[in-house]
């Protein structure tokens, strides 16, 4: 499938796979930017894109710079929807509790993921239909039971 992109900042190149295959298209940060321990900021990447209906771009982390210096997309994935036609930017979070990032204009910051996505019409129900899980979740299958707060039936 093909994606019209705009570049805001035509001296950062287009999203790139770095192989065929890969599901990530590599994104570039426009700007230096230094992040202290458990800073974040929000990153441009100098691309906007118009994606087709009923596609989804997810901004995701990329593994290497997580486990090297604890650098990570704070909402991920970051939800890119088909009618946004502002600049892609990046959230980025320093979780390390030492270590300053610092990050050079054009150095690949995260990857968006392409996918389709289904758009629901959420239909109300008084009952919902049996299933084998039923309403156990949080670690249910593994013992865990939680003490979290659940929303009382009004009606
Ligand atoms: O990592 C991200 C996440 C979002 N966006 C842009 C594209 C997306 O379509 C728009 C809105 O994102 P989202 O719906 O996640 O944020 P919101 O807080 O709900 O904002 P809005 O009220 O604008 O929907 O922001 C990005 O550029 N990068
Ligand atoms: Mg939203």
């Amino acid at each position: 499938m093909q994606i019209l992109v705009h570049r805001l900042d035509a001296g950062l190149p287009l999203p790139a796979y770095a192989h065929p295959g890969d599901a990530g298209a590599d994104l570039h940060t426009a700007v230096d930017v230094t992040l202290a321990p458990g800073e974040r900021v929000l990153v441009p990447t100098g691309l906007a894109v118009a994606l087709p209906e009923g596609y989804v771009a997810l901004v995701h982390p990329r593994s290497g710079l997580a486990a090297r210096h604890g650098l990570t997309v704070l909402n991920t994935p970051g939800t890119v929807d088909a009618g946004y036609r502002g600049e892609i930017k990046v959230l980025l979070v320093n979780l390390d509790p030492r270590e300053p990032v610092s990050l050079t204009r054009g150095d690949r910051v995260a990857q968006l993921v392409v996918q389709r996505v289904e758009h629901a019409r959420f239909v109300e129900t008084e009952l919902l239909p049996q299933s084998l899980r039923g309403t156990g979740g949080y670690g249910s299958t593994g013992g865990f039971a939680t003490s979290e707060p659940t929303t009382e039936e009004t009606t």
